[in-house]
């Protein structure tokens, strides 16, 4: 907040949501045969395919350094500079998530209602490095987060 003339803004959720997407992959199906571009192959109509979103959100190529955290990441003029589909935490399409807005908002609304009031800090019963749990369906961590709030 300081940095942005005491406002709150949404870059800081957005790379949240890049390094630890909820929705780590996207399931969908072909309704038609669909030859990829630059291949060979040919997707056939009934396969079901999985999108990589934690996978697209980690590669170099788009997010160079992707385990910094760095919410210049989402300035206007950088998001400018990559192809839309490479950030879909709530992704794409006619399916796209319905919550998007308001998840966005009830995130960044709940973080400043905490940060305001209390300074958040680890508690000792947390074991780091916080690693990803390898077998939860949505992103969840592997070990709990123990927190330890101090009123300011
Ligand atoms: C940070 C918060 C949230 C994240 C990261 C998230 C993520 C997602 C993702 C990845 C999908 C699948 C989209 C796709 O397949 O392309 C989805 C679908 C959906 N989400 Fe969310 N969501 C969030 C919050 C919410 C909230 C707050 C609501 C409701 C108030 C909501 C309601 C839905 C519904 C109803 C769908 C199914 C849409 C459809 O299939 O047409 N989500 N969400």
């Amino acid at each position: 907040m300081k940095e942005n003339d005491g406002k709150l803004t949404y870059d800081s959720v957005m790379e949240t949501l890049r390094k630890y997407p909820p929705v780590p992959t996207l399931l969908r199906q072909c309704v038609i045969d669909y030859k990829l571009p630059n291949s060979d192959f040919t997707l056939e109509a009934g396969t079901k395919v999985e999108i990589p979103v934690y996978a697209l959100q980690h590669d170099p190529e788009f997010y160079p350094d992707p385990d910094k955290f760095d919410p210049e990441r989402f300035t206007e003029e950088n998001k400018a500079k990559r192809h839309p589909y490479v950030y879909i935490p709530f992704g794409e399409g006619p399916r796209i998530c319905i919550g998007l807005r308001f998840g966005l908002m009830q995130s960044r609304v709940g973080l400043a209602l905490i940060l305001s009031r209390y300074r958040v800090k680890l508690h000792s019963k947390t074991i780091t490095p916080i690693g990803i749990s390898p077998t939860a369906f949505l992103m969840s961590s592997n070990n709990t987060i123990w927190l330890e709030l101090e009123k300011l």
